[in-house]
């Protein structure tokens, strides 16, 4: 599912309405029907009042009001904005509303306690104050009226995206509306991924409002979000007909004196993924606890200095690293002198794909040009402080432009970049970006980036393609995040993820219609 700019979707509505030939109203009726069928659903019974802008966001909210007094509904409708002001499709929404012989109230400053009144009765709120032609800080009333809505116990419905929220960068007004759930049309805009603005939305519902596919096909639409049905269908088979050999040999070359415990993690969050022989390469000091404390993987002993991975001894890799399908440097190796020029050793010499996390990408920070030598795919698992360090910024300068950065980055030295976070995004070389749905708070402890390390050597292990190797890794560690989630957000430890990996895959496997992404929101 395609993930747009509202430029980019004025474009696509543009040309549905003047190419295809679909009315404006006709896409305005099916934005508001889709509103309404959400509300019914989850509400009911109770008053509903309706908080309508001068814009088409306002028509929208107008159409809803109509439906809901068609069906009876308690609904009071108020208007905002001058009538002069008032988008044509509005007015016409107007119009109808009132040859129905149903009331609107025009908002004017005295009657403002009664308005105040009408939403602390009510049990739902719909905000359909403005939307995507928002435009620069929010003049009067707006403010106001959010603060009041603010104080209300009623449920909040936006409609498209919440008031006060950039619908393209997920940046806040100085007053945004606080939504339980809102509903979009046709397609996700960034807004609602972004942070802060993401943590407004709520519940995300994106409703169908006939928007034909030759309208998207006419436009370059490159970043998409992943869902559930999509990566059902990139799960790599399990065909009876197999071995070990059939899915995937991956090496993980990990840990240090000091950190035995995260080559454990990787280890076994790929075996885990599904990968089908896995040879974890340890410093010599460090092997025999790592191999104390988990029996599965094939271990390989690699000459140490210091406790750290030692320079020089490159000679067993080269000769075998094209038995490996993929290979994962990073966790737990500690920081070390040389270990820039260890690093870029392996960058020479590795043929297959290669992950870089943790402690490598902060080895790789020192010089970035070692990864001109690369001769394989390469994915960087950066978290955003990693990722301010690859960049020579700050986190807070990547957290402000997640998009940004990571989509910049991975053009610039032709990687993918997996930028962790909430709504992990994955760039690719060629400068898309896919917003990965899954996840919670469960997985906010040290140790589960080390299992999402594992998890994508196992995957790209098993799949040939490497894109979807990448999608399924991020999607199904979220996924296997909520599944612990659910349990406790508090208690979870990264060991809890590996366990719930198989669970997550079995719900994929198995995800039917029921079976939708639900987007936390916050
Ligand atoms: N395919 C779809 O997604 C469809 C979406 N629809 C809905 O249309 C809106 C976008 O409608 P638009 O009319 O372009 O814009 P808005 O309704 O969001 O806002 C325009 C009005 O708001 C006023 N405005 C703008 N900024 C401010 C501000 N900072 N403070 C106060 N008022 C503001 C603006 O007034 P100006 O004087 O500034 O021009 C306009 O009056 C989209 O979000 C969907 O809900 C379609 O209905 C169906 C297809
Ligand atoms: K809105």
């Amino acid at each position: 599912m395609y993930v747009v700019s509202a430029q980019q979707m004025r474009e696509i509505d543009r040309f549905t309405i003047e190419q295809i030939g679909i009315p404006s109203l006709v896409l305005m009726e099916n934005a508001g029907v889709a509103v309404v069928r959400e509300v019914e659903k989850r509400w009911p019974y109770g008053n509903i009042v309706i908080l309508a802008g001068p814009g088409n966001n306002g028509g929208d909210g107008l159409v809803v009001a109509r439906h809901l007094m068609n069906r009876g509904r308690d609904v009071s409708v108020w208007l905002f904005g001058e009538e002069n002001k008032r988008s044509e499709d509005c007015r016409r929404q107007v119009d109808m509303l009132l040859n129905c012989g149903y009331t609107i109230r025009e908002w004017r400053e005295g009657q403002n306690e009664a308005l105040k009144a009408d939403m602390r009765e009510a049990r739902v709120i719909i905000d359909a104050l403005l939307g995507t032609g928002t435009r620069g800080e929010l003049r009067p009333p707006y403010p106001l009226v959010i603060e009041q809505l603010q104080q209300c116990e009623s449920k909040v419905v936006a409609v498209d995206i919440p008031t006060g929220v950039d619908s393209d960068t997920g940046k806040t007004l100085q007053h945004a509306v606080q939504a339980d759930l809102t509903v979009t049309f046709a397609f996700p805009k960034w807004g609602h991924f972004l942070y802060p603005g993401a943590a407004y939305v709520g519940e995300l519902v994106v409703a169908d409002i006939s928007i034909p596919s030759r309208a998207t096909s006419e436009f370059v639409l490159k970043d998409q979000l992943l869902t559930a049905e999509g990566m059902q269908k990139k799960l790599p088979q399990r065909p009876r007909f197999s071995h070990k050999g059939t899915y995937g040999h991956a090496l993980i070359i990990a840990g240090s004196k000091e950190m035995t415990g995260a080559p454990v993690l990787s280890a076994a969050a790929g075996l885990r993924t599904g990968c089908g022989l896995l040879t974890l390469a340890i410093p010599e000091p460090a092997l025999p606890i790592v191999a104390g404390k988990i029996n599965e993987p094939v271990f390989w002993e690699w000459p140490a200095e210091s406790g750290h991975f030692a320079c020089g001894s490159y000679a067993f890799l080269k000769q075998r690293v094209s038995s490996f399908d993929v290979v994962a440097i990073g966790p737990g190796l500690g920081k070390w002198t040389g270990g820039n020029q260890w690093l870029s050793e392996i960058i020479r010499m590795v043929d297959v794909p290669l992950i870089l996390d943790a402690d490598a990408l902060n080895l790789l920070s020192e010089d970035l040009s070692i990864l001109r030598a690369k001769k394989s795919p390469v994915i960087l698992t950066p978290h955003p402080g990693e990722m301010g360090r690859l960049c020579g910024c700050k986190t807070a300068d990547v957290e402000k432009d997640r998009v940004g950065y990571a989509r910049e980055f991975a053009q610039k030295y032709q990687v993918y970049v997996v930028l962790k976070g909430t709504y992990t995004l994955i760039a690719t070389p060629d400068g898309r970006i896919f917003v990965n749905p899954t996840g919670s708070a469960a997985l906010a402890k040290g140790g589960s980036g080390d299992v999402l390390t594992g998890m994508l050597a196992g995957m790209l292990a098993q799949t040939e393609d490497i894109e979807s190797g990448i999608q399924l890794a991020v999607f199904i560690h979220g996924l296997a995040g909520e599944i612990c989630g659910a349990k406790s957000m508090y208690a979870t430890l990264a060991g809890d993820i590996i366990d719930a990996i198989g669970p997550a895959l079995q719900k994929l496997s198995f995800a039917g219609d029921s079976f939708r992404t639900d987007f936390p929101g916050n």
